[in-house]
């Protein structure tokens, strides 16, 4: 990122962020999404508070509830027309971009396992207006394939496994679907598991799945009246979707989900990219997956593991939160703009991803040819 200005493409990140603390102020909802704490190591994190400061949507619109915060997104484009603040350098040099940091990270990972953890929207595949056209790209693709040769890969997603599988098309990577409450390991097991067993397979929240359709089905009735909103069923979870909803009937869409989650105090929402996220209160997310996928791959207690994960969305913080609890590994945001996170470096969007991914094949490759030759 340079010190020029700059079109913000997908805005979501501050969004995300002042949801949080408008959702709080407003009482409309309760979220489970909590601020990371201060972090180990010199971490710098810029708070919330500080960072909503100093930001101006649509043209310095200050942001008071959660609806004002869906409707001070632009569904376009943000212009950032000022030179960056003193926090977006600051974030930047506490966040660095993993690709001009790559001899660092490859220095800090010697002599351990790299472990690949990848989020699919946003970060392997563009964000799109319709959620069952987020195709990644057949390079990308590639490139995940030739990554998996190398390290233990897994996609981990708010999305239902088997419609991720659909997607990315790789039997030999692990699967966490539904923001890693349905896990699932290469069929024909994985050759980096040390007893190379079988059909791994998780769902700690199983008995949600008649309580998760019965409010799938619900939605689907309260939202239909509001055009563009969308139920997507992740099977353990659902998203309500307002990307396509004209902002002034977010509010609409809000009280909808409401309308229909009082009755169900078991269920608990959290907030992703222009999508509210209907899921189980049971005590499982993106970092639990992470750990839970470490252990079935024999790394539960090793100092010698490297576990990179790379995602861009909220609920990818508490994977990077169990990283830098762990002191294992680090994380990876994808962003575009400064976030508040516990990801130690950053990316600016999937074809980033797809450069860093490549670089980590190559560096792989050749460090396999440099042993032979020994
Ligand atoms: O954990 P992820 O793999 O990042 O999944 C999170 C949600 O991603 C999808 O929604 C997002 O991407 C859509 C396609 O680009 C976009 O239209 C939507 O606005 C985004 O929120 C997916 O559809 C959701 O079910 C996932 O929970």
């Amino acid at each position: 990122m340079t010190n020029q200005n700059v079109v913000v493409q997908d805005t979501q990140a501050a969004i995300n962020m002042a949801i949080n603390v408008a959702v709080s102020n407003s009482g409309i909802f309760t979220t489970a999404t909590q601020k990371p704490p201060s972090a180990p190591g010199g971490y710098i994190s810029i708070s919330q508070k500080k960072f909503l400061k100093n930001i101006e949507i649509n043209g310095g619109t200050r942001i008071n509830t959660w609806v004002d915060t869906m409707r001070g997104s632009s569904p376009t484009h943000i212009k950032a027309s000022a030179p960056f603040s003193d926090d977006q350098s600051s974030w930047m040099n506490h966040h660095p971009s993993a690709l001009d940091m790559f001899e660092q990270i490859i220095e800090a990972s010697k002599g351990k396992q790299i472990v690949m953890f990848l989020d699919y929207d946003g970060t392997l595949s563009p964000i799109v207006a319709d959620p069952d056209r987020a195709y990644m790209s057949d390079s990308m693709r590639k490139t995940v394939k030739s990554l998996a040769r190398c390290f233990p890969t897994a996609i981990v997603s708010g999305r239902c496994r088997d419609k991720v599988y659909s997607f990315v098309r790789l039997a030999e990577l692990y699967y966490a679907g539904s923001h890693g409450m349905d896990i699932k390991g290469p069929a024909k097991g994985s050759k980096y598991k040390k007893d190379n067993a079988k059909g791994v397979l998780f769902q700690p929240a199983s008995e949600f799945l008649p309580m998760i359709d019965e409010v799938c089905k619900q939605l689907i009735e309260k939202t239909k009246s509001t055009p563009g909103a969308k139920v997507e069923h992740n099977k353990f979870c659902v998203s309500v979707h307002y990307r396509c909803v004209e902002e002034k009937k977010w509010n609409e869409v809000a009280q909808q989900v409401k309308s229909v989650l009082k009755e169900y105090p078991k269920l608990r929402l959290t907030h992703g990219r222009k999508v509210l996220e209907i899921r189980p209160t049971i005590k499982w997310d993106k970092g639990k997956a992470l750990e839970f996928l470490l252990e079935s791959l024999g790394f539960a207690n090793c100092a010698d593991v490297f576990p990179v994960y790379i995602g861009d969305d909220r609920t990818d913080e508490d994977a990077f939160k169990t990283l830098r609890e762990r002191g294992q590994g680090f994380g990876i945001l994808v962003s575009k703009i400064p976030k508040d996170t516990n990801a130690s470096y950053s990316l600016q969007e999937p074809t980033e991803v797809m450069n860093f991914l490549q670089k980590l094949v190559e560096w792989k490759r050749q460090s396999i040819r440099r042993q032979a030759t020994l």
